[in-house]
């Protein structure tokens, strides 16, 4: 099947214009205190950049500000240089922003193809529609493989492959994942992460949020540690692993060996 060309990876995340941007961001929900304040992260063009931080830290808060399922109340977000604060979700998608939520979100009911084909309801051109299902399967295998199969008779790891190119199907500039291996055994996780980075080297810019932290920042490039509601430390994720202070607090033990 025809795969879509990799892109370079960026040489120096630092000089090259983010494709998203969220500044200085104030959100939360309802009356209740605020949940971000003042939080600040970017992603680079095909680069994975993954939030870690405690349980309730508003790891997720971001996603759903950078998705536009939660309007921030102080803040710029920006996609590939437009300002796209305060627009609906439907217009994040079209701006290039699709987000890829906790838990399962596959329709149990309906083939595989059928849930792929689900992220493709914007389009009505169905050369574009053919040519990104053989993009889409070309870099997930199982999904062309279990083309017709019932989506529910698919294990939750090869139900996250279905959803992730599912997200595809808009062609979008950054994925946001929240939690893709919530509930996966270690081998399925491995392979959600060997697959979050396959999507990045196709040219799809990644952020991440994690629970499994140092599983995470080692398939990632830039993590950001998130404590009181901002961006508490960022860096390479090498270095983030590296560092024994991070790793007592935020990785559960001991950092990894630095060649
Ligand atoms: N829909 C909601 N309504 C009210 N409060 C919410 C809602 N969603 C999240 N919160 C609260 O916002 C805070 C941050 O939640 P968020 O889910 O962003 O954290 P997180 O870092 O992703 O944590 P976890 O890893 O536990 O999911 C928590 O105190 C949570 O209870």
């Amino acid at each position: 099947m025809a795969s879509e060309p990799a892109s370079a990876q960026a040489s120096d995340p630092a000089a090259v214009e983010p494709l998203l941007r969220l500044t200085d961001v104030q959100a939360g929900y309802g009356r209740a205190a605020l949940v971000l304040r003042g939080l600040s992260v970017t992603v680079a063009p095909s680069s994975v950049v993954c939030l870690v931080g405690p349980n309730g830290a508003g790891k997720s808060t971001v996603l759903k500000v950078a998705s536009g399922l939660l309007t921030p109340r102080a803040g710029q977000v920006v996609v590939d240089g437009v300002d796209v604060t305060g627009r609906t979700p439907q217009q994040l998608l079209a701006a290039g922003l699709s987000h890829v939520p906790q838990g399962h979100s596959v329709f149990p009911e309906m083939t595989v193809a059928e849930n792929v084909l689900l992220g493709a309801y914007t389009v009505h051109d169905r050369s574009v529609i053919a040519e990104r299902a053989d993009f889409v399967t070309g870099l997930f295998p199982l999904v062309g493989e279990r083309w017709s199969a019932l989506a529910g008779a698919l294990s939750g790891g090869q139900q996250k492959q279905v959803e992730f190119a599912r997200s595809l199907m808009v062609r979008p500039k950054v994925v946001l994942l929240d939690e893709p291996s919530m509930g996966l055994d270690p081998k399925a996780t491995g392979k959600v992460f060997e697959q979050v980075q396959r999507m990045r080297d196709a040219g799809t810019a990644v952020l991440l949020v994690e629970q499994n932290a140092r599983r995470a920042l080692e398939a990632a490039d830039v993590g950001c540690v998130l404590d009181l509601g901002k961006v508490h430390i960022t860096g390479p994720a090498p270095t983030l692993l590296a560092d024994p202070r991070l790793a007592q607090l935020y990785l559960g033990g001991r950092p990894k060996e630095v060649p």
